[in-house]
C-alpha cells in the first residue's frame, strides 16, 4: 500500500493565466483531470472558449475571460469575475508570459517594457489580487510561477526574459516568505525548452537558438520540422 496520499484537486477553484494555447492550456486540462474547477484568461477569448466548451464537453467546469496581465485594471477585473463565478479561488497559476528574442543591444524601451511587465509585473499583481482574495477566505492557498531555466542561467538572445525571470525566481521566495503565516504557499516551476507556439516561433526566427536547442537537448532533435 502506498504512504502517498493520492492528488486531487476535487472542486478547488484553480486560475490559470495565458491559457489559451501552450503550457496553461495543458495545465488547465490537467487541473480538470485532477477534480478541480477552473478559470482561464488570456488577452484574447477564441482559444479560451473552445478550451472551456472541450473542458465541458468532458464534465468539468471552466469560466473563461479576457485577461491582460500587463494591465493591473485587467486583472483586477478578471479576478473579481472569478471569484464571483464560483466564490472563492485555491490556485493561482502565473503562466501568462511573452518574448521577443534579439541582441541586448538591439532591445528598445517598449521592447524591454513589454517582456518584463508580461513575465515579471503580471506575477507580481495578479498573486497580490489573489493572496489579498485568499487571506480574506482564510484558509490559505497555493500560487506557482512558471519562471524558466533561463532564469537560473544566461540566455543569449533573451536578456530582458531572462532578467524578469530571474526576478521571478526571487519574487517567488519573498511572496513564500511572507505569506507563509496565512498559509499561502507560493513555488516557481522554471521549465527548458518545451515545444509551444513560442518556443516554435522563436526556433523558425533565430536559427541560432534553434541550433542550440537541437545539440544540447539531451533527447536530441536533429529530426524536429516545422510545418
Ligand atoms: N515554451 C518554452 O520553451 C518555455 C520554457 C520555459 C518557460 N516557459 C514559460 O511558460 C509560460 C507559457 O509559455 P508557452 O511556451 O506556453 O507560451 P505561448 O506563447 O505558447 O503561450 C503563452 C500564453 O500567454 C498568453 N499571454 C501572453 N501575454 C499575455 C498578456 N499580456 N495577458 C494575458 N495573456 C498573455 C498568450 O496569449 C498565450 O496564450 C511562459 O511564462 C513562458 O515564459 C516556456
Ligand atoms: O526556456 C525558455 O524559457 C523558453 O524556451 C524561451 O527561451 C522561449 O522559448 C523563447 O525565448 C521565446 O522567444
Amino acid at each position: 500500500m502506498s504512504s502517498l496520499p493520492s492528488f486531487s484537486l476535487q472542486d478547488k477553484v484553480v486560475v490559470v493565466t495565458g491559457a489559451g494555447r501552450g503550457i496553461g492550456r495543458t495545465i488547465a486540462w490537467d487541473a480538470h483531470k485532477s477534480g478541480a474547477r477552473i478559470a482561464v484568461g488570456s488577452r484574447t477569448t477564441a482559444e479560451l472558449e473552445s478550451l472551456a466548451d472541450e473542458i465541458e464537453q468532458a464534465g468539468g467546469q471552466c469560466f473563461a475571460h479576457v485577461l491582460d496581465v500587463t494591465d493591473i485594471a485587467s486583472i483586477h477585473t478578471f479576478m473579481a469575475a472569478v471569484v464571483k463565478q464560483y466564490g472563492r479561488l485555491d490556485v493561482l497559476i502565473n503562466n501568462a508570459g511573452y518574448n521577443k528574442q534579439q541582441k541586448i543591444l538591439d532591445y528598445d524601451e517598449q521592447q524591454y517594457d513589454l517582456i518584463v511587465d508580461s513575465n515579471l509585473k503580471s506575477v507580481f499583481f495578479c498573486s497580490q489580487v489573489v493572496a489579498r482574495q485568499m487571506m480574506a477566505q482564510g484558509d490559505g492557498g497555493s500560487i506557482v510561477n512558471i519562471s524558466s531555466q533561463a532564469g537560473v542561467v544566461g540566455a543569449p538572445d533573451r536578456g530582458p526574459y531572462s532578467g524578469a525571470k530571474g526576478g521571478v525566481n526571487n519574487l517567488t521566495r519573498t511572496m513564500a516568505a511572507e505569506w507563509a503565516e496565512h498559509g499561502i504557499r507560493v513555488n516557481a516551476v522554471a521549465p527548458t525548452v518545451t515545444r509551444t507556439p513560442m518556443a516554435e516561433q522563436a526556433m523558425k526566427e533565430n536559427p541560432a537558438f534553434f541550433d542550440a536547442v537541437r545539440t544540447k537537448n539531451l533527447l536530441r532533435l536533429e529530426n524536429v520540422k516545422f510545418t
